[in-house]
């Protein structure tokens, strides 16, 4: 099977600390992942890894079959399409949704040239699928968080990527509008040709069914990882954030509760 992502015994140290230790992960494609973890466990770092922006120290790391090292990492990023908060904080708010769209087919942040008519149609296309269309000619600092999620997910979606990663998507939405966020990141995903999603949560109910597998990360190392109904168990949870919790399946989307 196509390896999306491989990453082989892999370290990464900074100030004398390990951040990332003896990390293992294979992404096939036809499987989206869920990953979580505790502040600080290293998800964003190992995510950052993924796309390039660190190196790791020791061990491998290949990314739809091209092996760092060896690989023009610009080029492999137009392959990626990338949703974090950190990218929200760059976008100028006097950008209009249709363009901030559109520049995710340069991995750009701003737009330095005029969208072709074919862009401009894909980019409209794209922006229905996600629904988020209605905000073509509004400019990202009138949008609610919600709908500059959703813009965001749509310029990911731009450069017709392989594997897009969303991490913390939901961050700061209330719960009709992360119920509308999970629903549009489910209907990508099951898209004849979607692309391999990595979506990094800290709520387990967001681990909708379309997320196959979950990776566990605690302290920069791989805790557990598998098939969602083996990994998001009580028992794997329980050792995982060392609380006793139980899990309560509705309609094949976990909840997670603390036992007394
Ligand atoms: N460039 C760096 N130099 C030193 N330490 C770093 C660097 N980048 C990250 N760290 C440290 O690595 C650890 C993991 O950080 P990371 O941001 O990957 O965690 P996270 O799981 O994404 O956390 P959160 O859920 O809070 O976003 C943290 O202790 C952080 O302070």
């Amino acid at each position: 099977m196509t390896k999306v992502i491989d990453i082989k015994d892999v370290s990464w140290e900074r100030q004398k600390k390990t951040i990332l230790s003896d990390l293992h992960w294979e992404v096939s494609k036809g499987e989206h992942w869920a990953v979580l973890g505790l502040n600080g466990s290293g998800k964003t770092t190992l995510l950052n890894m993924v796309n390039g922006y660190v190196w790791p120290t020791t061990g491998s790391v290949s990314v739809l079959k091209q092996p760092f090292g060896k690989t023009d990492i610009r080029e492999l990023r137009k392959s990626i399409g990338w949703v974090s908060s950190s990218l929200q904080e760059r976008i100028k708010g006097t950008e209009y949704a249709e363009d901030i769209v559109v520049s995710g087919k340069y991995a750009s942040i701003g737009l330095y040239e005029n969208p072709t008519e074919v862009d401009s149609q894909k980019a409209y296309q794209i922006m229905e699928q996600v629904g988020c269309s209605h905000l073509i000619g509004h400019t990202y600092q009138i949008c609610s968080q919600g709908e500059k999620q959703k813009v965001l997910i749509a310029r990911g979606l731009m450069g017709s990527p392989e594997l897009l990663i969303l991490d913390e998507p939901s961050n700061g939405l209330d719960f009709i509008s992360r119920e509308e966020l999970m629903s549009t990141i489910n209907q990508v995903a099951m898209k004849k040709d979607a692309p391999t999603i990595i979506f990094v949560t800290h709520h387990i109910e967001e681990i909708l069914p379309v997320f196959t597998h979950t990776l566990l990360l605690r302290d920069g190392t791989v805790f557990d990882s598998g098939k969602r109904h083996e990994v998001l168990t009580s028992e794997c949870l329980s050792r995982f954030f060392k609380k006793p919790v139980k899990i309560e399946w509705h309609k094949e989307r976990p909840w997670m509760v603390l036992r007394d």
